[in-house]
């Protein structure tokens, strides 16, 4: 048994350092779909174990940037980059970088709870077995603890050979969630993952981001200003493919430096 999933999985908080690391560092990021220039000279710096929530009105950008961070905003042929996004101190959008190996280290979760039409168990297990764990034993060890991180295990326990899509929207997007920790990212994107689910669900998932946040970076795009506020430490805000402010949410929140951050978050505009 691979011994860090079970770390990572079990509320073991690592050690941070006053300082932490960074784990994406995006220097002059611009972007293009054929000729819409969708990103604009973006610099930020996401900071490992913390939750950075992206807000801004709709086509501000925010989805695409999520996307630059696991390169597959790639799968739109159209698009062009200038710019570097360097992940764990490697330029991500180098040629020669392997678009396989990010995606074991980040993994993501999207908007509408989207689980394979397999059992419970399949869809936390496809992930370990793809990467080669072949021993039931090991697999069973796995879909348990991603269960279990996903705070989904005591509802599914009597249930992992049911089909996954047989569970409320909230269930499914838990499951989402523990595939995703079945591949021991160190990074969690979330784009909207509550958007489609009730206040109920949505409050679960918000206390699941709050307690993975101990040992893994998040980093979530959200239409809700108030979840940005409830669970992120940090706040970006974009709008027309710029980020306008980018700081810690309380800051930005009650006392934004900018003034189109103020009419936002102020329900001016948006
Ligand atoms: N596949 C695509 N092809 C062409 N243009 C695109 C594509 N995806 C997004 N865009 C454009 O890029 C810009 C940014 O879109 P994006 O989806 O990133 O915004 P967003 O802030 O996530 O919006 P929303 O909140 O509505 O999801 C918009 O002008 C959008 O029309």
């Amino acid at each position: 048994m691979n011994v860090s999933i079970v770390e990572k999985i079990n509320p073991v908080t690592k050690h941070i350092d006053e300082k932490r690391s960074i784990v994406y560092d995006t220097n002059q990021l611009n972007l293009w779909y054929g000729d819409t220039h969708a990103l604009k000279d973006i610099n930020l710096e996401i900071e490992e174990n913390e939750v950075t929530a992206i807000i801004g009105p709709s086509g501000c950008g925010k989805s695409t940037y999520i996307k630059t961070l696991n390169r597959m905003v790639e799968l739109v042929p159209s698009v062009s980059t200038t710019g570097t996004i360097k992940y764990k101190g490697k330029n991500i959008l180098d040629k020669s970088a392997s678009v396989e190996a990010l995606r074991t280290e980040v993994g993501m979760v999207f908007q509408k709870p989207n689980p394979f039409p397999k059992s419970i168990y399949e869809n936390i297990a496809y992930g370990p077995k793809i990467h080669g764990i072949k021993k039931k034993a090991v697999l069973d060890e796995i879909v348990e603890k991603s269960l279990r991180g996903a705070a989904i295990w005591d509802e599914v326990k009597d249930r992992l050979y049911q089909n996954a899509h047989g569970l409320s929207g909230g269930q499914q997007q838990r499951i989402c969630i523990a595939r995703c920790l079945a591949i021991e990212p160190d990074v969690i994107l979330m784009d909207e993952p509550t958007s489609a689910l009730d206040p109920i669900s949505t409050l679960k998932i918000e206390e699941l981001i709050k307690e993975l946040k101990q040992n893994y970076t998040i980093i979530i795009v959200t239409h809700n200003m108030q979840q940005a506020a409830r669970i992120s430490d940090k706040t970006v805000f974009m709008l027309n493919g710029e980020v306008v402010e980018f700081s810690n949410t309380d800051q930005l929140f009650s006392n934004p430096s900018d003034k189109r951050t103020e009419d936002y978050i102020t329900g001016r505009f948006g």
